[in-house]
């Protein structure tokens, strides 16, 4: 049951001294506790293999919340609730340790015995976690247990099977909170409320009014400390598998009977159903893999992917790919989603930019030509809002009609902070809200569109590198829109 209030919590972060705990998770715990969002009753445990203390813990999430809040209060207080444990996750004996320290907190904080078990790990430990977590009764306890799983949930369908069947032998699917961050950002659960909000939008949306949608997510920056992971994950796991497709089940999805999470996801789960399935041998003319090169604008050199840390001099991982995707049903038949993401691109910017199609003739001036098409732009980042562009008529006597835009940003509003995708996704399994957390029929379909591409490409070398660092990707992917007659549309943050 979905709570309106936060209960009582203990919160184990194992992965706590690693780094997304200390960039994501305690600066968005620091918010809950400073909105009165963490319940007056909750503790926290970090788990790590360092062998550092409480206080060296407490010192470390309170840099943390310093370096991201400078102006941050009550700091003291805040990191007072914070225990550490130095323990192997694969040593069986730490368990036990963890549930007295578990129990003792749960009895001096009055927590109900409501445990949240946050796995900032390697996915390879994510199984024997639960496992033991289950034998060694740390959710022997009257509470609520929640398993959070950060990404990425297996490396292909097969081994994300064999993950799902461990974890669910010991945790119900109700309990188990797979991240996908982006589905946490405002502007991505804006989607489903500009959709279905607003009369204009929903009669349109289909495949009478809409020529293409394309959906973006660049990178300026590279692999940076990750080359190890991201060797093994390239930019389809890493990013197409899960906040590509999330984002584009929630454009297509039809407009659920209720608000709740099992009928969201329902109408996700149909959209990833409808993929249309690609043959070996289409995989090349809907997908389009690069890798960056060194730059060559020497005012902002980059090294090329191959010379960074961790990474293969001849790797054949991909840093960028762009894809056409069709959608197989009723509504969106004939209608491509295009998607791109890379690292080492011109722009940091994620946009959804809904293109429809063409009125019929252009009555007025210069008639030859034909008129800007209309555009709704979702700006998910780093800007939040919307954009749509129409067409208007100059001002004067001549009937010249000019483009124009209708803004709405949320950095417009005064005093309007945007919470951080980690921030709502903690309060909502807090609160036992898993709308926005993928349910494993979203994962296993995404795996299976996804799977099929991966093979086709590690059957296949690529010429890489294929694009110069700080570009928007290889030529190829303008030409997957040219041949349908479309373009990218620009993502540049002052252009849409
Ligand atoms: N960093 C990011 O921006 C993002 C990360 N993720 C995902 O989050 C997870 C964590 O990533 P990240 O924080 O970057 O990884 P890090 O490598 O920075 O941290 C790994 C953590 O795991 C701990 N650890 C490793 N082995 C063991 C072990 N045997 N027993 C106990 N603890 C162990 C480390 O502790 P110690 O060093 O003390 O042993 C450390 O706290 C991964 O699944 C990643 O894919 C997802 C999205 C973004
Ligand atoms: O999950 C991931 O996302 C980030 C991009 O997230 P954003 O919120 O900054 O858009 C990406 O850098 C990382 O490689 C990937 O694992």
């Amino acid at each position: 049951m979905i709570q309106s209030e936060t209960p009582a919590s203990l919160i184990t972060i194992f992965g706590a001294t690693g780094d997304l705990a200390k960039r994501k998770l305690y600066p968005s715990l620091y918010h809950l506790f400073t909105k009165g969002q963490l319940a007056e009753h909750f503790a926290v445990i970090g788990v790590g293999r360092r062998p550092w203390s409480n206080d060296v813990l407490r010192a470390h999430v309170k840099d943390s919340v310093l370096s991201s809040i400078p102006e941050a209060e009550n700091v003291e207080t805040f990191i007072s609730r914070f225990y550490y444990q130095a323990h192997d996750v694969s040593d069986s004996a730490s368990y036990i340790q963890l549930k007295e320290l578990a129990n003792d907190l749960d009895e001096k904080y009055s927590l109900q015995g409501n445990r949240i078990f946050y796995l900032a790990m390697a996915p390879e430990f994510f199984g024997t976690i639960a496992e033991h977590l289950k034998q060694d009764g740390l959710t022997d306890t009257p509470g609520f247990h929640r398993l959070v799983i950060e990404k990425p949930f297996g490396h292909d369908l097969e081994s994300a099977k064999e993950l799902n069947k461990r974890i669910r032998n010991v945790f119900d699917e109700n309990d188990i909170y797979r991240i996908d961050h982006y589905l946490g950002k405002e502007m991505v659960q804006n989607i489903e409320v500009i959709r279905f909000a607003n009369a204009i939008f929903e009669p349109l949306w289909n495949n009478r009014f809409i020529s293409n949608i394309q959906v973006t997510s660049s990178e300026v920056l590279g692999v940076e400390e990750r080359g190890g992971y991201y060797e093994n994950s390239g930019a389809l796991r890493d990013m197409v598998q899960n906040h590509m497709l999330q984002m584009v089940a929630l454009l297509a999805m039809e407009p659920p009977i209720r608000l709740t999470p099992q009928e969201i996801r329902s109408e996700k789960v149909k959209v990833l159903r409808a993929l249309k399935p690609m043959k070996d041998e289409e995989v090349e003319s809907y997908f389009v893999r690069g890798q960056y090169g060194p730059s060559t604008n020497s005012e902002q050199p980059a090294l090329g992917y191959r010379e960074e840390t961790n990474v293969q001099p001849d790797s054949n991982t991909a840093t960028f790919v762009a894809g056409k995707l069709m959608i197989d049903n009723f509504r969106w038949a004939g209608v491509p989603f295009y998607i791109r993401t890379g690292k080492r691109m011109s722009t940091k910017s994620t946009k959804i930019i809904i293109q429809f199609k063409d009125v019929p003739m252009n009555l007025y001036y210069n008639s030859d030509e034909k008129l800007a098409p209309n555009l709704l732009v979702i700006h998910i980042q780093p800007e939040e809002g919307i954009t749509l562009h129409l067409n208007a008529k100059n001002t004067g006597h001549s009937m010249e009609t000019k483009p124009v835009k209708l803004d709405f940003s949320t950095n417009d509003i005064a005093g309007y902070n945007t919470p951080e995708a980690y921030e709502k996704l903690l309060h909502d399994c807090l609160r036992g809200d898993a709308t926005n957390f993928t349910h494993w029929d979203e994962v296993a379909l995404s795996w299976n569109f996804v799977d099929k591409i991966s093979r086709v490409w590690e059957e296949n070398k690529a010429a890489f590198p294929n694009y110069p660092a700080g570009t928007m990707g290889p030529v190829e992917a303008d030409q997957l829109l040219e041949k349908d007659g479309f373009q990218w549309w620009s993502v540049t943050n002052d252009e849409n």
